[in-house]
C-alpha cells in the first residue's frame, strides 16, 4: 500500500487536527506518523500527516474530497505520493565536497531523489558528475554575463522539470527574479553559524573575530542574501592555534552533513515557511529505509 503525505498551514483553530484524521479515517486511511505545532505569535498553524490508504482510495479523490474540509478551515493544503523522487538541479562551484557527498548518498540510494542536472561555472567536477551517468552543465558567469547565465541556468531547470535547486557552494549571488521565481525551493549552505559572517569569505571573518566555535546553515535562498529562512545548522569547535584553512578543512563535513538534512527533510515534506522562519518537523520512523545495506 502506498505511502502519502499531508501538509496543512493555517490559521490556528480548534478542531482542525480532528477535522482531519476524521476525514482520513472515514476515506479508508490510516495515519502512521502525525506533528502539529501551533505558533501562538503568530496565530499560525502547522501539520504534516503521514498516511496509508488501506481501501486504495486514490490520490486525487483525497485531494478533491480535502476542499469540504478545507473550506471549514481555511488553509494551504497539499497531499503527496512519500514515493515521489523529487528532481534535484545540483549547482557548484570550486569548492566540491558538498557536492561529492551528496553525489554518494544518492548513489547508495540514502537520498532519494533525481538528479536531473548538475551546473557549474568552473569544470572542476565535470568527470565526477559524468561518471555518475548526470548531465554536466558548464555555464561561465562573469559581472558582464550574469543575466544571461541565469537565464540558461533556468531552462536547464524548467526543461528538466527540477523542483529543488540545492546550492552545493555555489559562490554566485543569485539575481531577486530567480529567487522570487524560485522561492522556497533553493537550498544553500552557507559555511557559517548564520547570522553571524554572512557573505563570502566567512571563515576569514570567524578568524579575525577570534570564535571558539565554527558551523554551517541550510537555508532557503532570497534576494537577501544569506537572510533566508533557515532549515538546519550545526557547530563544531576551533581554537586559538587553528588558521582559516583549517576552519576550511573543518568545515568540510559540518557543512556537507547540514545540506544533506536540509535536503533529507524538504524533500520528504518535513519543513513549513514560517514567516522568515521555518518549523521543522521530526523524520518519521523508516524514512531512512530508502538506504541500500551495504
Ligand atoms: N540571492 C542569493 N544568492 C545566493 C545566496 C543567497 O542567500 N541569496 N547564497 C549564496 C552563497 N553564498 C554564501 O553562502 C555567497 C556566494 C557568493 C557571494 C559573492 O559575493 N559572490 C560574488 C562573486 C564571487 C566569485 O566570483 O567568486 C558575486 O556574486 O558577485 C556571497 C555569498 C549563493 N547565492
Amino acid at each position: 500500500m502506498d505511502t502519502y503525505c499531508l501538509s496543512v498551514t493555517c490559521k490556528s483553530k480548534r478542531g482542525i487536527v480532528a477535522a482531519i484524521a476524521g476525514y482520513l479515517a472515514e476515506n479508508g486511511c490510516n495515519i502512521t506518523d502525525s506533528s502539529q505545532f501551533d505558533d501562538a505569535q503568530t496565530d499560525n498553524f502547522f501539520m504534516r500527516v503521514s498516511f496509508v490508504s488501506e481501501e486504495g482510495v486514490a490520490l486525487d479523490t483525497l485531494r478533491k474530497g480535502f476542499t469540504d474540509t478545507a473550506q471549514a478551515f481555511p488553509m494551504d493544503i497539499a497531499v503527496h505520493d512519500e514515493s515521489h523522487r523529487m528532481k534535484v538541479v545540483i549547482m557548484v562551484s570550486r569548492f566540491g565536497h558538498c557536492l561529492n557527498d551528496l553525489l554518494y548518498r544518492w548513489r547508495i540510494g540514502a537520498l532519494p531523489v533525481d538528479i536531473v542536472a548538475v551546473i557549474s561555472n568552473h569544470l572542476d567536477y565535470q568527470k565526477l558528475v559524468v561518471n555518475h551517468d548526470i548531465p554536466f552543465h558548464y555555464i561561465k558567469v562573469t559581472k558582464e554575463n550574469k543575466r544571461e547565465a541565469e537565464a540558461q541556468q533556468m531552462r536547464i531547470v524548467e526543461e528538466t522539470g527540477a523542483e529543488l535547486i540545492v546550492l552545493a557552494r555555489y559562490m554566485q549571488v543569485l539575481s531577486d527574479e530567480m529567487c522570487e521565481k524560485m522561492s522556497g525551493r533553493i537550498i544553500n549552505i552557507h559555511h557559517s553559524f548564520l547570522p553571524s559572517f554572512k557573505g563570502a569569505n566567512p571563515y576569514k571573518q570567524a578568524f579575525e573575530r577570534g570564535v571558539k566555535l565554527i558551523g554551517a546553515t541550510s537555508h532557503y535562498v532570497t534576494g537577501l542574501l544569506d537572510e533566508g529562512p533557515i532549515i538546519e545548522q550545526d557547530i563544531v569547535r576551533v581554537t586559538h592555534a587553528q588558521s582559516p584553512s583549517d576552519y576550511v578543512s573543518l568545515g568540510r563535513d559540518v557543512e556537507s552533513q547540514v545540506l544533506a538534512r536540509a535536503i533529507h527533510a524538504h524533500i520528504h515534506r518535513r519543513v513549513f515557511l514560517n514567516g522568515n522562519k521555518t518549523v521543522v518537523f521530526p523524520a518519521s520512523p523508516g524514512s531512512h529505509a530508502s538506504e541500500r545495506m551495504g
